[in-house]
């Protein structure tokens, strides 16, 4: 089952994998195609009744596989209004070829006529709210027809992402639906057919998924999430470097908890971070109040940068656990508690292969069996795991994604903190899955232009300035 964002993402993976749109409409109409062959012999008069989105074109498509009917190609709309190149050309390629076309410029004038089958193809996944003119009282005559109905992709006036009917849809006999199945399509009824889309279109991250990150444009302040990273104490870069890496990957407002003895230090790598300092050299028992007091004010925090692996750290990044019932990311030494704590948080950790291993996790060298084997593993541990790697896997024990952006130039140090810390600002408006998977492909992303620009040599903070171009676009792929 697939919704229709989730498609439009798919599809667009696809594109950036080398099959382009236009090549899956030729699927899409060859598949419409073959059901109107199981529903009626050659000679039936076919009309094809389509509208000005993708979901039209894919009847223009399938009017050139059904030479052998009698087929009448109806178009609801003005041909200039057909709203994609894609559509737009086979619909000239229909005209140019001399098909039975007729333009419906107003819907009293539509007229039906008498045919065997006809083929529904107002609407598709692009379709929003209930039917409007002429494509309600289009859906009306065909449903007083007492002809064989075959819906394309959902039958129109059902919506594609909830499968429910705001007024009047289309009662279809048959539905040809793309690639995967959607919600409300009875099953009896559905031929779920596959238009060429790979597998790597869904199991890879791509450009695509960033259509998870559009910002609603009357978004207030508060509604990308306020972080708090917790760090520092040996290291002091990290925690500053993660804290970067969240504001630029879109948090409203990142908060750094670290040790006073280093937040001086901490500071100074980015005039504009707020410290919320604790006392003494390292977290332990005896500050974690404030931290935990700090943490329910945050819509995520990042855990670990930094830390440092001393015994009394451990303890109170367990102690913490045992009480935090927010979302975290889990990065570096924390991550080692993770196995024994029973939590209610919701978390995403990050570990590299041997930190993965450090906490009881699978080893798999070939990236395919550790999908399984990460997910398992994902699923025992009842949280979402980020294992980094050349090709990162991503899993909750039920979804699973893989990326394969980023270069060998990215095993320099800092490069894990700057990911955990962009995963925070994900992870507090995304599913922990897709905030693992959109935070590994902008900094790879990040990383990639970089080296494609200067060759090796590159810093971890060098990503911060590529990441909100590698989540939001001005990405030349
Ligand atoms: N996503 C994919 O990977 C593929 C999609 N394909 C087809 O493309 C379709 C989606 O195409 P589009 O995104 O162009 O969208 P649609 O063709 O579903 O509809 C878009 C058009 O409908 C109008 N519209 C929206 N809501 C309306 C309403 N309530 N009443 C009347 N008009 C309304 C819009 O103004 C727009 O002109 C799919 O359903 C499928 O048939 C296939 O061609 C191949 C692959
Ligand atoms: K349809």
């Amino acid at each position: 089952m697939i919704t229709a964002d989730r498609m439009a993402a798919v599809d667009e993976n696809a594109a950036a994998l080398g099959i382009p749109r236009k090549q899956l409409m030729e699927s899409s109409g060859n598949a419409v195609a073959r059901v109107v062959r199981r529903v009626a012999d050659p000679g039936a008069a076919v009309a094809l009744v389509c509208g000005r989105g993708n979901n039209g074109g894919d009847a223009f498509v399938a009017a050139r596989f059904l030479d052998d009917y009698d087929v009448t190609v109806h178009l609801l709309g003005r041909p200039e209004s057909i709203g994609t190149d894609i559509a737009r050309e086979n619909w000239a390629t229909l005209t140019a070829a001399d098909y039975d076309t007729r333009v419906v410029h107003d819907s009293r004038a539509f007229e039906l006529g008498d045919p065997d089958v006809v083929v529904d193809a107002m609407l598709g996944t692009g379709a929003t709210g209930a039917l409007r003119q002429p494509e309600r009282h289009v859906a009306a005559a065909i449903n007083e027809a007492p002809a064989t109905v075959v819906a394309v992709d959902v039958p129109s006036g059902v919506d594609a992402d909830t499968g429910e009917v705001a007024g009047v849809a289309v009662a279809a006999d048959h539905v040809v639906t793309f690639h995967d199945a959607k919600p409300g399509l009875d099953d009896d009824e559905v031929t779920v057919a596959d238009i060429g889309i790979p597998e790597a279109a869904e199991l890879f991250t791509g450009p695509g998924d960033r259509r998870l990150l559009s910002r609603p444009s009357d978004a207030h302040k508060g509604a990308f999430g306020e972080i708090l990273v917790v760090g520092g104490g040996p290291y002091t870069g990290a925690p500053a470097l993660a804290a970067q890496a969240a504001m630029r990957a879109g948090a409203d407002l990142v908060r750094v908890a670290c040790p006073r003895a280093v937040a001086r230090e901490v500071q100074g790598f980015e005039e504009g971070l707020i410290v919320r300092p604790f006392d003494g050299e390292r977290l332990t028992g005896g500050n974690l109040g404030h931290v935990g007091r700090l943490a329910a004010d945050h819509d995520a925090v990042v855990f670990g940068p930094g830390l440092g692996d001393h015994e009394a750290t451990l303890a109170a990044v367990r102690d913490f656990l045992d009480d935090y019932d927010g979302r975290a990311v889990i990065d570096a030494d924390a991550l080692a508690v993770v196995p024994e704590v029973d939590t209610e948080a919701t978390l995403l950790c990050t570990p590299h292969q041997g930190e993965l291993r450090g906490m009881g996790g699978p080893r798999a060298d070939d990236w395919r069996d550790r999908v399984d084997a990460v997910a398992d593993f994902a699923a025992e541990l009842d949280h979402t795991l980020l294992v980094k790697g050349a090709y990162d896997v991503v899993s909750d024990g039920d979804r699973s994604r893989v990326n394969r952006t980023g270069n060998p130039g990215m095993t320099v140090g800092g490069t894990g903190d700057v990911l955990a810390g962009a995963a925070g600002a994900l992870l507090a408006t995304q599913a922990p899955v897709d905030a693992g998977a959109l935070a590994a492909y902008a900094n790879g992303l990040a990383g990639d232009r970089i080296v494609d620009r200067q060759g090796y040599g590159l810093l971890a903070s060098d990503l911060l300035p590529e990441l909100p171009p590698s989540l939001w676009g001005g990405v030349d792929e």
